[in-house]
């Protein structure tokens, strides 16, 4: 269980993110939606701890994660794993040796540092990673460098590296917002995947709505820093719509831009 206990972040006079109360269950997918600068993106990165809490506390199956420092910090990341819109792959090594770099914080030791440096891997990572490249279709890339995949291709990429951790939950901050929308499905889906074959609890800031309801069995709208609606897909009427976003769904789609194509 995650629980967020009245998190805020303040930038200047200003909360970005505004006494958050939630309690996420272990294997939730939660959709995270509102408007731009709502507070969705530092939301999650307080999550990991990109961001740190002005105020407030995260709890981690009781373990208070605002008060972790040093290795316990680099544990609770490697637990918390995050992608995001841009990929952050390294452009120009090959693919398999991206998904690897999700091996280098599970190390521990002098030695490790030295392999971690050097990029040296076992053959049971290698297999790891084959696996996990493979299960998203890119077992054929692995040795192509990233720079020369897809935006979809290296988003998936990226959640292969993210599996490497092994981690319990998985931060996608707008993970589709750079893809065409073939590409986002197959993402989603690949998000899907490893929340139910795994178990992972994934929470994913969204900008297009349908999408949320889609893939996602918990909506949380953000407004002005604060949580102002939480439930299923299915109770976000035309109404509570409108409320979030300030105008109807339809005005709405109308004024998101349109991916490009990746
Ligand atoms: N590092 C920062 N310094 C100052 N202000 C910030 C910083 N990060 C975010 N903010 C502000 O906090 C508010 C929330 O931003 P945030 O990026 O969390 O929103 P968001 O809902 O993720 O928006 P978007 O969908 O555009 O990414 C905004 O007003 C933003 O300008």
């Amino acid at each position: 269980m995650l629980e967020l206990k009245n998190l805020t972040r303040r930038f200047g006079e200003r909360a970005a993110v505004d006494g958050v109360t939630l309690a996420i269950p272990q294997g939730q997918m939660v959709g995270i939606i509102g408007r731009s600068g709502a507070g969705k993106s530092t939301l999650l990165r307080m999550v990991n701890r990109l961001t740190e809490p002005t105020s407030g506390q995260i709890l981690h199956d009781g373990t208070d994660v605002t008060a972790l420092r040093g290795r316990a910090l680099r544990g609770w990341r490697t637990r918390c794993a995050m992608i995001f819109q841009q990929f952050n792959l390294i452009q120009r090594l090959d693919v398999l040796t991206n998904v690897l770099v999700g091996r280098l914080n599970h190390r521990p030791g002098p030695l490790a540092t030295l392999n971690s440096l050097l990029l040296r891997f076992s053959a049971e990572e290698r297999a790891m990673a084959l696996d996990a490249l493979d299960r998203f279709d890119l077992a054929e890339q692995a040795l192509q460098r990233a720079d020369t995949l897809s935006g979809g291709q290296q988003q998936r990429v990226a959640i292969a590296r993210a599996m490497l951790q092994e981690p319990r939950l998985l931060l996608a901050d707008e993970p589709i917002a750079s893809l065409d929308p073939r590409n986002a499905r197959v993402v989603m889906e690949a998000l899907r995947d490893v929340n139910r074959r795994d178990g992972l609890t994934v929470l994913v800031n969204l900008h297009h709505l349908d999408t949320a309801r889609r893939y996602c069995g918990r909506i949380i709208a953000m407004q002005a820093g604060r949580v102002v609606f939480d439930g299923p897909p299915d109770a976000l009427t035309p109404e509570r719509v409108e409320a979030i976003y300030g105008v109807p769904e339809e005005a709405l789609e109308a004024e998101t831009p349109q991916p490009s194509a990746a």
